[in-house]
C-alpha cells in the first residue's frame, strides 16, 4: 500500500506510471520495421507475419462472406441473444449522438452552414492476441454502420488454425462488414494505413490493441500518406475511487477485471480508507486464485497500487491526475464527486454499475483513450466516424457589407491577391448599379 502523502514527487509520478512505456524505445524500433516490410513487400509481409505471431499454417489473408457466414451461424442461441441485446443497447446510444447540421446567418447577406458527413472507409482493428473480443467488433461496428460509413474493412488475428471466433463474424455481419481479413498486430495496420494488393487503403483506423497496435496506429497516423486514427487506446486500466463503505469484493472484481486483459494492463485502487484497501487486498488473492486467466492476471497485477490518501478530495486529485481509461466510483455520494472529476474515459457510479457493463452491453463504447490520454481524447462515440465541414454563401448585399473589412485585413497581412479577389467583386458590383 502508498500512502500518497508520505510520497515524494517523484514517487507520486512513479506510482502513477503506466507499465508498458518502459520499453518504447525497442518496441518503436520493431514497429517500424514491421510497417516498412509491409511498405516494400505488401501481402507477402502481411502474411509473413501473421505466420510468425499467429498461424503458421495461414495461405490467405481474406475471410469470404461465405466464411463469414458459415462462421457466425456456429454462433449458440444464447450467445446471439446477448449480443442482439448489447448491439440493441449500443445503437441506441450512438443514434442519439447523431449530429444536426448548423445554418445561420452570421451578418445580413452571409450565410454559414455547418454539415456533417460519414467517412468513406474505415478501418476497424479487432484485438484477438490473447482474447478474441467480439465485443470490440460490437463497439466499432455499430457506430461505423450508424454514421452510414459506406466500406467497413475489419482486420483480426487469425488463431493457430486460421480461423476467428465465430462470435466476430456474427458481430460483422450483423454489422455489415464484408471485408474480413485474417491479420493482427502492426502489420494489419500498416495494410489498413498503406495498403497493399489485397487491402485497399482506408481513410481511418479504429480500434484498441496491444501496445504493438497501438505504436502503429501512432506512426501511421504522423506519415502524410498514411491514415487517421482515433485515439490512443493501449492496454486496458481501471482506477477505482473506493470509500470505507465500499464492497471489497465488488471493488476486487472491477481491479481483477481489466487486470485479466493483458500483462500490461493496470489496475489502481485510491481510497482514504486503510481498512477498505486491506479487504480489498484479500479479496483480490481469494478471487484471483479462481479465474481461469490466472497466469496472465497474476503478471498484470504486479502493476496494481493501492493508494492511501488522507481524504477524498486527494483520492479525486490522484484520479484526475492519472486520467484512467476506466473510472469506477463507489464513495457514498458518487453524483457529488463526479463533479469534481475533470479526466477519465469513461465513469462507472456506485455499485451497481461494473466495468462490465460499459465493456458489453450497457451501450456506453468500450474504446477509450489509455496512458493518461483521457486528458485530451474523448471515447469513442459516433461524430468519430464522420466528418464536418463548412459551408458559406454571401449574397451581392453580403460581400457589399462585408467586402471592406475583408479587404482591410487582407492589406495587414499583406496578401494582395485575397484583397483583389474580393475588390473585382466590389468593382463589378458597383459597375453592374451603374449601368
Ligand atoms: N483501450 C481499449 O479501449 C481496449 C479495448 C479492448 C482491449 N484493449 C486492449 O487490447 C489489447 C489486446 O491485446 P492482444 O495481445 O490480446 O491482441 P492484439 O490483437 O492487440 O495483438 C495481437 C498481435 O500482436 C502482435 N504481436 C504479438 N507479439 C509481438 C511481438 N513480439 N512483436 C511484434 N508483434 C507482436 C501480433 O501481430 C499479434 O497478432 C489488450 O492489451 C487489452 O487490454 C483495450
Ligand atoms: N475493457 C476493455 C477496454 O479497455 C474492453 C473489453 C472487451 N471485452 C471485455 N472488455
Ligand atoms: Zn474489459
Amino acid at each position: 500500500m502508498l500512502i500518497w502523502n508520505e510520497l515524494d514527487t517523484a514517487a507520486q509520478r512513479q506510482a502513477l506510471a503506466r507499465p508498458v512505456l518502459k520499453n518504447s524505445s525497442a518496441l518503436k524500433q520493431t514497429v517500424s520495421e514491421i510497417l516498412a516490410d509491409v511498405e516494400a513487400e505488401g501481402d507477402e509481409a502481411v502474411l509473413g507475419f501473421t505466420r510468425k505471431f499467429d498461424c503458421p499454417g495461414l495461405t490467405s489473408l481474406v475471410l469470404t462472406s461465405g466464411q463469414r457466414d458459415a462462421l457466425a451461424n456456429q454462433v449458440s442461441d444464447e450467445v446471439a441473444q446477448a449480443i442482439d441485446t448489447a448491439f440493441t443497447n449500443i445503437k441506441r446510444f450512438h443514434e442519439a449522438q447523431q449530429p444536426d447540421d448548423v445554418v445561420m446567418t452570421t451578418s445580413p447577406g452571409v450565410t454559414c452552414e455547418q454539415r456533417f458527413v460519414a467517412l468513406e472507409s474505415v478501418g476497424l482493428y479487432i484485438p484477438g492476441g490473447t482474447a478474441p473480443l467480439p465485443s470490440t467488433a460490437l463497439m466499432l461496428g455499430v457506430p461505423a454502420m450508424v454514421a452510414g460509413v459506406s466500406r467497413k474493412v475489419l482486420c483480426t488475428p487469425p488463431s493457430a488454425d486460421g480461423t476467428i471466433a465465430p462470435e466476430i463474424a456474427f458481430v460483422a455481419k450483423r454489422c455489415d462488414i464484408d471485408e474480413i481479413y485474417l491479420c493482427g498486430g502492426a502489420q494489419a495496420i500498416a495494410a489498413m494505413a498503406l495498403g497493399t494488393d489485397s487491402i485497399a487503403q482506408v481513410d481511418k483506423i479504429f480500434g484498441p490493441g496491444n501496445s504493438f497496435v497501438t505504436e502503429a496506429k501512432q506512426q501511421v497516423s504522423l506519415r502524410p500518406d498514411g491514415a487517421a486514427i482515433d485515439m490512443p487506446a493501449g492496454p486496458s486500466e481501471v482506477l477505482v475511487l473506493a470509500d470505507k463503505d465500499a464492497n471489497p469484493a465488488f471493488v476486487a472484481s472491477d481491479l481483477l477485471s481489466q487486470a485479466e486483459h493483458g500483462t500490461d494492463s493496470q489496475s489502481i485502487l485510491v481510497s482514504d480508507s486503510r481498512t477498505l484497501i486491506e479487504q480489498t487486498q484479500a479479496e483480490v488473492e481469494k478471487q484471483l486464485s479462481v479465474l481461469s486467466r490466472n497466469e496472465i492476471t497474476v503478471l498484470s497485477m504486479e502493476n496494481a497500487r493501492y493508494i492511501l490518501t488522507d481524504d477524498l478530495n486527494s483520492a479525486i486529485e490522484v484520479s484526475n491526475r492519472y486520467a484512467p481509461e476506466h473510472l469506477i466510483v463507489q464513495v457514498a455520494e458518487p453524483r457529488q464527486a463526479m463533479g469534481r472529476i475533470k479526466h477519465a474515459g469513461s465513469v462507472f457510479l456506485g455499485p451497481w454499475s461494473p466495468e462490465s457493463a460499459g465493456d458489453y452491453a450497457s451501450g456506453t463504447n468500450h474504446v477509450l483513450p489509455t496512458y493518461g490520454y483521457a486528458k485530451n481524447y474523448s471515447s469513442l462515440g459516433l461524430l468519430d466516424f464522420m466528418r464536418r465541414f463548412t459551408v458559406q454563401e454571401l449574397t451581392e448585399d453580403g460581400l457589399r457589407q462585408l467586402g471592406p473589412q475583408i479587404m482591410t485585413l487582407a492589406a495587414a497581412e499583406g496578401l494582395d491577391a485575397h484583397e483583389k479577389a474580393v475588390g473585382l467583386r466590389l468593382k463589378a458590383l458597383q459597375e453592374s448599379g451603374d449601368e
